[in-house]
């Protein structure tokens, strides 16, 4: 599935001019939910939401889970867009249509992205229902070419050749870890690396094994190809994953995980979830002088 489609400039324009029309809302902020994590975009006061069938150029969501709307809003003096329902390689789109509101929300002005999603823990000492803040991620599919930026460099955006070694906002990972405590939830919390994988299979017990020996604490099917995509053109950005499940490392387990199973950890979480990212949010700065546009 090595995509050779381009989406043009013009393409996200488009769906931007779109949006711009149908809601007075300017977001600085946008919040991907992840799996079962759909209720984060619920605490938007003064809503506009659209349907991902009536935005032009927008895919459509195929999972469980994940409702297919962007919703706008204000939350904590800030004003947000909001993706209910994130789209996966493994759903059959291509990596730049997966990534493709993340350009959107460029041209809309947002300077900082909220990415969220479930994964499976790979280490002792992240359990079910904890929260890890994801400190940097093992790309599979882009380390073997299935990368959003492959293809003529779109220089609007971003460089040929974008630096991700620090693409886990610093500042905002220590505010998480400050607000944490407040909320007296930093004993479910603790920073980590996250591995997308490609999907829609859960990990065999020889893979889950082969992750853990490369230093991954937490394995999804999403989110690294968002990240690369909003680095590439100079947002900030914040990640959660939501442990899920423990990924089996051993023949003698007998547990085995299922989205259903997946999405239920997300409505046990959802409330903290939603505290943790809407205390973040009211404590970010934004700098409004910056003009974002491209
Ligand atoms: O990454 P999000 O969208 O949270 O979803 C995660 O949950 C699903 C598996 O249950 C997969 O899609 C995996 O990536
Ligand atoms: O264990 C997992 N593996 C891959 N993706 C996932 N998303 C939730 N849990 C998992």
């Amino acid at each position: 599935m090595h995509s050779k489609e381009q989406i043009s400039h013009d393409e996200y324009q488009k769906a931007a001019d779109w949006l711009t029309s149908q809601t007075r809302h300017r977001p600085q902020v946008a919040i991907i939910c992840g799996s079962g994590l759909g209720m984060l975009a619920d605490t938007l006061k003064s809503q506009n939401s659209f349907a991902y069938s009536d935005i032009p150029g927008f895919p459509q969501s195929t999972v469980q889970g994940h409702a297919g709307r962007l919703v706008f809003g204000e939350l904590n003096g800030k004003t947000c867009v909001c993706m209910q329902g994130r789209f996966h390689m493994y759903e059959g789109h291509s990596l730049c249509k997966t990534t493709f509101p993340i350009r959107v929300f460029k041209l809309l002005g947002v300077e900082t992205l909220i990415v969220t999603n479930a994964a499976g823990s790979l280490v002792d000492g992240l359990h079910i229902g904890d929260i890890m803040i994801i400190k940097d991620h093992i790309n599979f599919p882009g380390l073997v070419g299935f990368n959003p930026l492959t293809g003529p460099n779109d220089d609007k955006f971003g460089p040929r050749f974008p630096a991700m070694s620090s693409c886990y906002d610093k500042g905002l990972r220590c505010l998480a870890m400050e607000v944490a405590k407040e909320l007296d939830v930093a004993g479910i919390m603790q920073e980590g690396v996250y591995a997308m994988v490609g999907g829609p299979n859960f990990e065999s017990i020889a893979e889950a094994r082969l992750l853990h020996c490369l230093g991954v604490d937490a394995v999804g099917m999403s989110t690294a190809p968002e990240v690369v995509v909003a680095t590439h053109c100079g947002m900030r950005v914040f990640g959660l994953s939501l442990i899920t499940n423990k990924v089996g490392k051993s023949y003698e387990d007998s547990d085995s995980v299922n989205h259903e199973g997946v999405l239920e950890v997300g409505r046990l979480r959802s409330d903290t979830v939603q505290k943790l990212v809407t205390e973040i949010i009211r404590r970010m700065e934004i700098n409004n002088n910056t003009n974002n546009a491209v």
